[in-house]
């Protein structure tokens, strides 16, 4: 090509590059002056912001206290108690990563956000969808707009409720078995295992029925469906929702895309299965499984010629779904387990508190719970003490935090009376930090289930709004209650056969690294794999118990 030919295209990228540029710098600009209009305002802003870097430069500094792969919330819980315990309210700018976010660790303000102002609460964050793609396939459950939302929340809300949770018992338990074998050839072994990558596996098992009413046996073999999810998670990006450029990755994005198409076909047969079964027999809807509660909501039981194949706009939003539910339905489950597990090895008095209420309520002998169970599932609601275990777990080790999208003329207020507006804004509530906030715990660094069995106006007695792992307000978790039936099941069946006991001493030794091994003394410190999991998965061995 000659100098004269070149010229056009050279000219061509140069307006290019300028035009980009120009449109960098206009948002630069408009973000920078937000936070001078901020500022005026008074109200409270993280130090030492930077034209150029907003408060990157702030969060690098912040990020030099933590462990190189710890959770990037913990930076927010570190800005928090450095200048912001009066107000529980900050601002934060993160242009161009993420935009601006108030970040709140009040309580009182995480209730208006999520409960009172009926103007923020349903409105998930505009950056929300960036961070799901690739683990539902587009938009789902979890990041759609209000309007939408609504009415598919309702058709779920059938499967999600305590009556229902019940007579899911007795499957739980045949996954439990499954996973108390696997544990007891760890025991017979004496082996080092990643407790976190079983107990994944073993979450997408317990999940499988309530999601597509079959089993996937995730825990013995190969599944489709689980495998790619588990490998989409591990290639999720950590900081997708708060990096733009974090996504230049090709290898990520074939394993996305291959992921995405696997599991897409995966339950694309399972809706035809489903649907065929359907059509034979629409007067049989004891099924309250999310696959058939979307199946009964598209085309309801009285319709009197069903079409012989579903649409596939309705089966393109079907999977969307069902990946979503996939996704939550086993993740931060997974990660609970394990720090169930791993605070109990460390609290030998709770350990042997909560094996006592197991005693008590299921007779000495171990080998029969699972048949006690699956006979008297009424009994998983009868265990005040390991409900306080998982309360005081999920409280020091929250698998989620949570957001909303501010909106123009919409307020809140911080501790300390000022009057913060949200117009632009991610309202970004940090339940890692609320949760160990002195202000609004007593003693929040310390395992306390005790704290969960105390009357009103004990000292330990929890602050109203400070306990959010499962979020409050209309868009809260849909499936708490289900949470919290199958932990109490699985810790009926499993902490009086087995003791845990982590190995980060030897795993550390094997994997040496630079930089800081704990987060305020934690090994167990929280990462990032889409929900927060114990760092290294949970290296551990597991013993049967001596009785
Ligand atoms: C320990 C386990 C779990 C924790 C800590 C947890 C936490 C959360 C949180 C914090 C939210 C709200 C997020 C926000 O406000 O932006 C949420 C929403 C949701 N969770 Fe969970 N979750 C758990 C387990 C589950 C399970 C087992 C399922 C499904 C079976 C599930 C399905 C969902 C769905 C569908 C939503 C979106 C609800 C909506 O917007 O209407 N979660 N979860």
């Amino acid at each position: 090509m000659d100098t004269i030919q070149a010229r056009p295209l050279l000219t061509s990228a140069a307006v290019a590059i300028a035009s980009l540029l120009g449109y960098f710098f206009t948002r630069l600009y408009k973000a920078r002056m937000l936070m001078a209009d901020l500022k005026k305002m008074g109200v409270p802003i993280a130090p030492r912001h930077n034209f150029l870097f907003g408060h990157l430069l702030l969060l690098k500094e912040m990020q030099e206290r933590l462990p190189a792969d710890a959770h990037y919330q913990y930076m927010f819980g570190e800005i928090y108690r450095d200048s912001f315990e009066k107000t529980g309210v900050y601002y934060l700018d993160l242009w161009p990563m993420a935009g601006i976010f108030m970040v709140i660790h009040s309580p009182t303000t995480a209730i208006s956000v999520t409960q009172t102002n009926t103007l923020i609460s349903m409105r998930k964050a505009d950056l929300l969808p960036r961070f799901f793609k690739p683990i539902a396939g587009g938009p789902n459950l979890f990041d759609m707009p209000e309007s939408e939302w609504k009415p598919w929340r309702a058709v779920f809300n059938k499967g999600f409720n305590n009556e229902h949770f019940l007579k899911l018992v007795p499957g739980m338990v045949k996954e439990i078995n499954v996973y108390r074998e696997t544990l007891r050839n760890h025991a017979k072994k004496g082996d080092m295992f990643y407790l976190d990558t079983t107990t994944l596996r073993f979450t997408m098992d317990l999940i499988g029925k309530t999601i597509l009413n079959s089993e996937l046996h995730a825990q013995t073999g190969y599944n489709t469906l689980a495998d790619c999810m588990i490998s989409q998670i591990r290639w999720h990006e950590p900081s997708a929702a708060v990096n733009p450029f974090s996504s230049i990755n090709v290898a990520r994005w074939y394993m996305e895309w291959s992921n995405g198409r696997k599991m897409d076909r995966y339950i694309s047969d399972e809706l035809d299965r489903r649907y065929n079964e359907y059509k034979a027999d629409s007067n049989d809807t004891r099924s309250k499984a999310v696959i058939d509660l979307i199946l009964q909501a598209h085309i309801p039981q009285d319709t009197k010629v069903k079409p012989e194949k579903l649409d596939p706009d309705f089966k393109a939003f079907a999977i969307r779904q069902i990946r979503l539910f996939v996704f939550a339905g086993h993740d931060s489950t997974s990660s609970t387990i394990c720090y169930c597990f791993h605070l109990l090895s460390k609290h030998p008095e709770a350990l042997a508190r909560i094996r006592a209420e197991h005693d008590s309520i299921f007779g000495p002998d171990i080998s029969t719970v699972s048949e006690t169970l699956t006979s008297k599932p009424h009994l998983a609601n009868d265990l005040p003490y390991t409900t306080a275990i998982i309360k005081e777990t999920l409280r020091l080790y929250p698998p989620a935090s949570s957001s909303r999208q501010g909106f123009k003329g919409v307020s809140l207020v911080d501790d300390e009376g000022t009057i913060c507006p949200t117009d632009h804004v991610v309202c970004f509530m940090d339940h890692s930090g609320m949760h160990r906030a002195p202000k609004y715990w007593v003693r929040p660094d310390d395992f306390l289930p005790e704290r969960w069995l105390v009357e009103p106006g004990h000292e330990l007695y929890p602050m109203k709004g400070a306990w959010r792992p499962f979020e409050n307000g209309p868009r809260n978790c849909i499936a708490q209650g289900l949470v919290m039936t199958e932990l109490r099941v699985l810790l009926a069946c499993t902490v009086r056969e087995f003791d845990f006991r982590d190995c980060y001493d030897e795993w550390d030794r094997a994997h040496p690294r630079k930089g800081l091994q704990t987060y305020r003394g934690d090994r167990a410190y929280q990462i990032e794999e889409a929900a927060a999991h114990p760092s290294a998965h949970y290296p551990c061995r597991v013993s049967l118990r001596a009785q």
